[in-house]
């Protein structure tokens, strides 16, 4: 089975509103609560594809109780620890998502320790492992990259989708994926923040393509970088990709990262080819962005646009 880990797990609350006014009252038309963290999000998307799969993480609380009853079908064993579990909440009006995300509980040394012997115990049944989310007070920056060498000394591959300190320290591991957006890949290779979420598609490729590849530095860690309506560009050692999705779509992008992480995991545990994996992510981010609730897809959408992605060699 594949393993995801939330560390920082979350009641993802969802709020529609007709439209978004800063300093104004809103009548709320339509809220949702689901499961989340963006491990959590990856769970219910390969679930949603019939693939084995366990989330665990830290919970704790009443947002802890109601994450582990609303995660029903999904299989999960998650750790309990003191403090309370965050919720993230985004209102979405029609044409704009804002996002607002509690840091989360501080998580005392014993409850990391405690942590990591229970996912110790998981590796032994794992296929791949899926880490995923930022990380709540009170964990050691090199908390990822703890976990990856655990992973790698029982030869479990490594999907790794973090952001600042913890994502550097954890690629300076060795995962065998790891996944940044635009804004980590920017800041990741020394390019501007912002240089790849404008400008014509041959100029966007060809930058994010080379702060790919000097991510990847030549060593073991394929780089595949989420550029939102540009796609992803893959730098791998077996070749680099550029994978696109035939015409922009308009919804709620959160939670659209963590679908093209559980792609990029599938492939991983049955060694599906880049190509092929690409156009999986695509499709499956694709379906995400469609769905107003984030972490959810229809496959029907994820059919559709997995045919049409456009996957290009670079
Ligand atoms: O604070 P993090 O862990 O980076 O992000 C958390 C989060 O906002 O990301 C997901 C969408 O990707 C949400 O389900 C989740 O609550």
């Amino acid at each position: 089975m594949i393993l995801t880990v939330t560390l920082n797990a979350a009641l993802d609350v969802t709020y529609q509103v007709p439209r978004l006014r800063p300093g104004e009252v809103h009548r709320v038309a339509g809220v949702h609560e689901r499961p989340g963290g963006k491990g959590v999000n990856v769970a219910r998307v390969l679930h949603g594809l019939n693939e084995p799969v366990l989330a665990t993480g830290l919970v704790g609380g009443g947002t802890g109780a109601a994450i582990r009853t609303l995660l029903g079908e999904i299989r999960h064993s998650f750790v309990d620890i003191a403090g309370i579990s965050r919720r993230t909440t985004v209102v979405v009006d029609g044409s704009s998502t804002t996002g607002f995300w509690e840091p989360g509980p501080e998580v005392s040394g014993p409850e990391w320790e405690s942590f990591v012997a229970h996912y110790a115990a998981l590796l032994r049944i794992s296929r791949v492992v899926v880490l995923s989310g930022s990380l709540p007070p009170g964990l050691p920056v090199d908390a990822y990259a703890r976990l990856i060498e655990l992973a790698r000394s029982v030869e479990v591959p490594v999907v790794l989708d973090a952001s600042g300190e913890p994502l550097a320290a954890g690629v300076a591991a060795g995962p065998d994926i790891v996944k940044p957006n635009a804004h980590e890949l920017a800041i990741m290779s020394g390019m501007a923040v912002g240089a790849f979420e404008a400008g014509a598609v041959e100029l966007v490729e060809a930058e994010a393509v080379a702060a790919a590849d000097a991510v990847r530095d030549g060593g073991r860690t394929a780089v595949v970088a989420s550029l939102g309506p540009h796609g992803l560009v893959a730098s791998t050692g077996d070749g680099r990709w550029h994978a696109r999705p035939a015409a922009a779509l308009t919804g709620n992008p959160t939670g659209a990262g963590d679908a093209a992480v559980a792609a990029l995991a599938f492939g991983l545990a049955y060694r599906v080819p880049w190509p092929q994996r690409l156009a999986d992510a695509v499709g499956l981010s694709g379906a995400a962005v469609l769905n107003p609730v984030a972490g959810t897809i229809s496959q029907t959408d994820y059919a559709r646009l997995r045919r049409a992605a456009d996957v290009r060699e670079v």
